[in-house]
């Protein structure tokens, strides 16, 4: 979701494991040469789409890197094969800590969209995690990180999460035991 600390836990995450740090929406902005807000206010949601699902199909090519994505990128199926190069994972945080994080921050559109409507950004985070919950619930791993979890205990969680999905699901990582992964397979 929006909020639950994707571009943070993945800084924290790549920096322990000295692992390339992508942030979609950083890349998005980059290509566009515009913030994310201008780009929903020239193009709408769809042109934002479109241009997430290229650059998140760019970023499935490199391995050794935490991507942190946009938190709508779930929506769309066909984004699932490049989400697929990598280990998916859903940072899971309750509704009233999203609330406080991103209530009345103008850089998230569909967010700050809310701010006036009935109900404000609670209403309009909830509508929106009931809508998305199936899709991250897709993820291959969930880790819940309430309030109080710094995000290097987050990224910690995040990493014996990995861990384990990989060990328990050897044949999308690389095939048979002692062989390397091939670089399709990501990071
Ligand atoms: N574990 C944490 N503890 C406290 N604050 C946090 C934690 N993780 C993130 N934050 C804060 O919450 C806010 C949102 O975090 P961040 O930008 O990483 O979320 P995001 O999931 O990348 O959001 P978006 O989907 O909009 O890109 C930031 O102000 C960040 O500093
Ligand atoms: O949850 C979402 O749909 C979004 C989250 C942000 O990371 C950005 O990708 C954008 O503001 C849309
Ligand atoms: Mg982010």
């Amino acid at each position: 979701m929006t909020g639950c600390g994707k571009s943070t836990v993945a800084r924290a995450l790549a920096s322990a494991l000295r692992y390339r740090l992508l942030d979609v929406d950083e890349l998005i902005a980059a290509v566009a040469g515009a913030p994310i807000p201008a780009i929903f206010a020239a193009d709408g949601e769809a042109g934002f789409r479109a241009l997430e699902a290229e650059v998140l199909s760019e970023v499935a090519a490199f391995v050794k890197c935490v991507v942190a994505t946009g938190g709508g990128v779930v929506v769309r199926r066909e984004n699932w094969g490049a989400l697929h190069t990598g280990v998916v994972v859903w940072l899971d945080v309750p509704l009233d800590v999203l609330a406080d994080r991103v209530g009345g921050d103008a850089g998230r559109p569909l967010v700050a969209a809310a701010a006036d409507t009935p109900g404000g950004v609670p209403a309009v985070l909830g509508e929106m995690l009931a809508a998305r919950r199936p899709a991250y619930a897709q993820a291959d791993v969930r880790v819940s990180a309430g309030a109080g979890q710094t995000a290097e205990a987050v990224a910690l969680a995040v990493a014996e999460g990995v861990v384990k999905f990989i060990a328990e699901n050897p044949p999308r990582f690389g095939g048979k035991d002692g062989e390397e992964p091939s670089p399709a397979a990501g990071g």
